[in-house]
């Protein structure tokens, strides 16, 4: 299949410094990448240099042709790319059903898959539609997440990116969400980017695995291989082989 994203010798950080280095990378259309390593190692500067929000010192990130490096991040959305920063970006003065429509956009054209509407995002996260006229700020963690995943769904884009999207949440949610995940990218193709501390939850449904040490790639491969390697994976995140927490699903 085709190639979706490439990514070419990136450089990347903040200011002078450089986080990432020579960080090579692909992905074809319809594919999920669960993006691992240890804390600080460069996953989030990765997912912010694709969305355009680091400087960038060097190589190539191309998605569907269009050299994303070379556009600003406020044309990046446009570009394909769906970003769900760390942080959850939605407008928290503004209701739920406020959030979905300032920013929803018709789908872009060649897209085989019925375009996301709010009313799509409702069918999704059926929490949401119950919430529609509540404020982000009455939105429980989980709640916020499942909009911030829906504000970049509406946009139609056709890279979506999530940043620890199961951070901090209850283990009820983390199921949901998960449950949502699966069905936009594994049953509806839709590719994505997944940088997440729960592994193994990951990478039983992304079909690709990358693994960033230091801001360089440590490993990429297919993501049931080296689920089915607990070991390689506790050695390549550096967990300590003590209690076998590390591979509870
Ligand atoms: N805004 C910033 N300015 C300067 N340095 C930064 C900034 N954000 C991150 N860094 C540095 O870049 C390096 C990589 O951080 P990054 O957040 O990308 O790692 P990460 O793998 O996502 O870690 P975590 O799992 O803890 O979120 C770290 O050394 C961090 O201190």
């Amino acid at each position: 299949m085709a190639d979706l994203l490439q990514i070419e010798n990136l450089s990347a950080g903040y200011g002078e410094a450089v986080v990432l280095n020579g960080v090579n990378a692909a992905l074809a259309e319809g594919e999920t990448l669960a993006l691992l390593g240890r804390n600080g190692t460069g996953k989030t500067t990765l997912m912010n240099t694709l969305a355009g929000a680091t400087r960038q010192h060097g190589g190539r990130i191309v998605l569907g042709g269009v050299e994303l490096h070379r556009l600003p991040a406020h044309e990046r959305a446009a570009a394909g790319i769906g970003w769900v920063p760390q942080e959850r970006n939605i407008f928290k003065s503004l209701t739920v059903h406020e959030n979905l429509t300032a920013v929803a956009r018709p789908t872009r054209t060649g897209s085989g898959n019925r375009p996301w509407t709010p009313e799509r995002v409702y069918e999704l996260f059926p929490r949401l539609a119950e919430r529609k006229t509540n404020l982000g700020t009455q939105l429980s963690g989980g709640e916020q997440q499942m909009l911030a995943i829906g504000r970049a769904l509406v946009l139609n884009p056709r890279l979506l990116l999530l940043d620890e999207p199961l951070e901090g949440l209850a283990p009820i949610i983390v199921e949901e969400l998960l449950r949502a995940i699966a069905r936009i990218t594994r049953d509806e193709g839709l590719s994505a980017i997944i940088v997440e501390q729960h592994p193994q939850a990951i990478l039983r449904i992304s079909h690709r695995a990358m693994v960033l040490d230091h801001g360089s790639v440590v490993h990429n491969g297919a993501a049931d291989a080296l689920a089915a390697q607990p070991a390689l994976l506790d050695g390549l995140l550096g967990v300590m082989r003590k209690t076998g927490e590390a591979h509870a699903a």
